[in-house]
């Protein structure tokens, strides 16, 4: 089961692995046309009602595939104003061809006489909101001239749906328009590489059609992973996310390389809470950060009021680069968590308190292997092997987690999703590369959805966690940018890379795919 947004996400992954979306397109239209020529015989009418989106592009390579049935596409507006650039060879390839076809520019005009089947691509995943002309009277078209919509009573065509009956919410199975909008009424749907949850609400017969997009494409992370988290042109400061790195003591350059990778990340503002003996040192590496001092050299049970007092703005925490295993600083680290409801990022020695703690709180854990087996956590060294392991621990602690290794793991705090990410290289095992990437992770995780940017205003830290980015993709998200960071600074330094060559490299993984 797939949903429409994942899909994207994979089709993306896939044109990166080699397999680009016209490939899948030719995939798509082959199994529409198989499915027609079972509903039908050799010499019967087809019309196919075709979209100027992706979803009509699968209709004119289903044509190409019909030589052998009366065939004839029609095309709901100018064919100039197709939508992308692989529909439009594939209509310029159905010309070519001398396949019959015609433009709809009225919808007054539209007749689609009595064919035996009608193949329905006006709309696909790319649909929103009520159906606009002509594309609304095309679908009454459809639903009028046969199937279990029709006023024919069933006699009629028989009506096969590209990918998803035009008008239905692939997620939710509910007209795109609202409750009773109109939306084709299909027989059959042919959808692709994955179920999807809405068709199974329909009455429709659908079938699952493999169009070749390889399992890679689902199973690593790639340029898909980062779609969604695109930021707002029109936002401002603090909307794209405040981060506190609470940490130091006996380190300096770890928190330091949390919070300077949040800021290249995308984060507005980064704070740094560290005990106040290494506080000027911190704030020495770079004037970006706001350094908060916390009294004494290490972090312990006393900082508690205050940390959760600087905690309740923030919309990530990123708890415990270089904050060393003293037992009074893995104290505080216990009282911090058993309080906190917002969202963390837990990385280092922090890791290991993860599993007493009981808390409210929405936390990504960070670990390496050795950090992993810490928290009682196991591994394998086959990477499919882990993957479930750590899968299974997800479920069990109820977190993210985000395994660090050659590939690295990504597990969904339900332990429903897992994903490997296998970008990076042998430079990264250099020092303070994990510390990049958490403070990455938490910028990513700081952000606002897009998608829930628009609700009303939220009042509990429930709400404000749901309206971020998915704590799952935002670890998926980071893993992915970080090793891609990683291999463009292996590029320029080889195996002596350090860790601020990542940071710089942030952006440019994150932003210029
Ligand atoms: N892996 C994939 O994602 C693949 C997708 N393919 C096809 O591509 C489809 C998605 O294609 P697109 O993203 O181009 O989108 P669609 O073809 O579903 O729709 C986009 C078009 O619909 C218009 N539109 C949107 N809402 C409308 C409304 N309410 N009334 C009237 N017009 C409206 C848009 O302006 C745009 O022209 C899939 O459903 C599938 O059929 C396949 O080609 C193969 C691979
Ligand atoms: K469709």
């Amino acid at each position: 089961m797939i949903s429409s947004e994942r899909m994207a996400a994979v089709d993306a992954n896939a044109a990166a692995l080699g397999v680009p979306s016209k490939q899948l397109m030719e995939s798509s239209g082959n199994a529409v046309a198989r499915a027609v020529r079972s509903a039908s015989d050799p010499g019967d009418a087809v019309a196919l009602v075709c979209g100027r989106g992706n979803n009509g592009g699968d209709a004119f390579v289903a044509a190409r595939f019909l030589a052998d049935r009366d065939v004839t596409v029609h095309l709901l507006g100018r064919p100039e104003s197709i939508g992308t650039a692989i529909a439009r060879e594939n209509w310029e390839a159905l010309h070519a061809a001398e396949i019959p076809s015609e433009t709809v520019a009225d919808s007054a005009d539209f007749d689609l006489g009595s064919p035996a089947v009608v193949v329905d691509a006006v709309l696909g995943t790319g649909v929103s909101g009520t159906l606009r002309e002509p594309a609304r009277t095309a679908v009454e078209e459809i639903n009028a001239s046969g199937g279990r919509g029709g006023e024919s009573g069933g006699d009629g065509a028989i009506v096969i749906a590209v990918d998803v009956p035009s008008g239905v919410d692939a997620d939710t199975g509910e007209p795109t328009g609202g409750d009773g909008a109109v939306a084709v009424d299909a027989d059959r749907v042919v959808t692709f590489h994955d179920a999807k949850p809405g068709l199974e609400r329909l009455e429709a017969d659908v079938t699952v059609a493999d169009i070749g997009i390889p399992a890679a494409a689902e199973r690593y992370t790639g340029p898909g992973d980062l779609l969604g988290l695109g930021r707002s042109p029109d936002s401002h400061k603090g909307e794209n996310g405040e981060v506190l790195v609470v940490g130091g003591g006996p380190y300096t350059g770890a928190p330091s390389l949390s919070a300077r990778a949040a800021l290249r990340a995308g984060a507005d503002l980064a704070r740094v809470a560290c005990p106040a003996s290494v506080a000027d040192e911190i704030q020495g590496y770079s004037a970006d950060l706001i350094v908060r001092p916390l009294p004494g050299e290490s972090l312990g049970p006393d900082h508690f009021d205050r940390v959760a007092e600087l905690a309740a703005d923030q919309d990530v925490v990123v708890i415990g680069p270089g904050m060393g295993n003293a037992e009074a600083s893995l104290e505080f680290v216990r009282r911090f968590l058993a309080d906190f409801s917002g969202r963390a990022v837990v990385d280092a020695d922090a890791l290991r308190v993860v599993p007493e703690v009981e808390t409210d709180a929405e936390l990504i854990c960070t670990p390496h292997q050795g950090e992993l087996r810490g928290m009682g956590g196991e591994t394998a060294a086959d990477p499919n092997e882990r993957a479930e392991l750590v899968r299974a621990f997800a479920a069990e602690v109820g977190h993210t987690l985000l395994v660090k290794g050659r590939y690295d793991v990504i597990a969904s705090d339900d332990g429903e999703t897992v994903r490997q990410n296998r970008t990076g290289n042998p430079g990264m095992t250099v020092g303070g590369t994990g510390d990049v990437l958490a403070g990455t992770v938490g910028a990513l995780a700081a952000q606002t959805d897009p998608r829930t940017a628009q609700t009303d205003p939220r009042t509990t830290q429930t709400d404000r966690n749901a309206a971020r980015t998915d704590p799952f993709q935002a670890a998926a998200a980071g893993a992915y940018v970080n090793g891609l960071a990683g291999d463009a600074a292996a590029e320029a330094n080889g195996h002596g890379l350090v860790a601020t060559d990542l940071i710089d490299r942030l952006p440019d993984a994150l932003y210029d795919e």
